[in-house]
């Protein structure tokens, strides 16, 4: 099983290499654009602890979005369902940044796998603390489920996040007019640039997600992070949510809960199976990974993975 397993590791890497290069890098975050678009990483985990990997699976990358999925974890266990009062979980339909519905809808994000409601779901994290004691717990949160004390935030990404930061200040701005917020813009800010900012690779990302391919318990550590039916919530909106206006196409070619990122990251969970990181740094029209994408595509085929069966 474990060899079939590596082997459709390989065969998806394969599949999806002559696409490498493909896609527009992000550049709105100038550090971003630094990234080459022939990078590409594949890494599967699996609850036994076995990581197959390809390509660069070992280099780091920025996580941007993906990072939403570990602070939505961490909000819920803190707060529980009062978080649902702070932002909803109906897939937007729009893109990532956008501010259209926000008015419309009372200053209540739509979920919290897009900015707005990310932003959102940090400031119910912060829960009266200060925005380092929140990054630290989120940090800490990550290097202890990919068994990495290594991994830190890249501070080169962290300062552009900010500089470049107009629309997500301004949607922070305008949810705080709503009332929707209850800590500072800027603390709150603060908070969320720092999280896009994390860098991990594939292997430590692909690991990090276990906990919510297994329950919410840490099958490496063997904690109980979450309860059960709250990761199996998360991987439901991750569903939905976790590719923008592109989630349909992704839920339809894949099969599997999914988190992308600018960074060109995508977390993907197999509920009960595994979890698998890919990264390659070239983006679609949606913001998601063009080659990660279509890796993942293969990989489920090939493994016969997906919640729809
Ligand atoms: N889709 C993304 O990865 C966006 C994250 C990015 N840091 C932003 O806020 O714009």
């Amino acid at each position: 099983m474990k060899d079939h397993l590596a082997r459709c590791v390989a065969e998806a890497y394969a599949q999806a290499l002559p696409h490498r290069g493909s896609g527009r890098v992000a550049d709105y975050i100038p550090a971003l654009a630094k990234a080459d678009p022939n990078r590409f990483g594949f890494a599967l985990a699996l609850p036994d602890g076995t990581v197959h990997t390809a390509g660069d699976a070992d280099e780091p990358f920025s996580l941007q979005s993906v990072s939403k999925v570990f602070t939505l974890a961490l909000a819920l266990r803190r707060v529980g369902s009062a978080l649902w009062g702070s932002v909803g979980r109906e897939p937007s339909g729009s893109a990532f940044n956008s501010i259209v519905q926000l008015e419309s809808e009372g200053g209540l994000p739509r979920n919290p796998l897009i900015n707005a409601g990310a932003i959102a779901t940090s400031d119910r994290l912060i829960d009266a603390r200060s925005a380092d004691a929140v990054v630290n717990e989120i940090l800490d949160f990550v290097r202890a489920r990919a068994g990495d004390a290594s991994i830190a935030i890249d501070p080169e990404v962290a300062v552009s996040e900010s500089e470049t930061g107009a629309r997500n200040r301004a949607l922070a701005h305008f949810m705080a007019s709503f009332g929707t917020l209850r800590h500072p813009v800027e603390t709150v800010l603060s908070v969320y640039f720092r999280q896009c900012a994390i860098a991990m690779n594939c292997r430590q990302l692909a690991r990090a997600g276990l906990f919510l391919a297994m329950g919410g318990r840490d099958p490496l550590t063997g904690e109980q992070l979450i309860e059960p039916h709250r990761a199996r919530r998360i991987n439901a909106i991750m569903m939905l949510c976790g590719h923008y206006d592109n989630s349909g196409e992704f839920a339809f070619r894949v099969g599997l809960p999914g988190k992308s990122g600018v960074g060109g990251g995508i977390l993907c969970i197999a509920p009960g199976q595994g979890s698998i990181a890919v990264w390659s740094p070239g983006l679609t029209e949606a913001g998601t990974s063009l080659v990660g994408a279509i890796a993942l595509e293969h990989f489920a085929c090939a493994a016969g993975w997906s919640v729809f069966d």
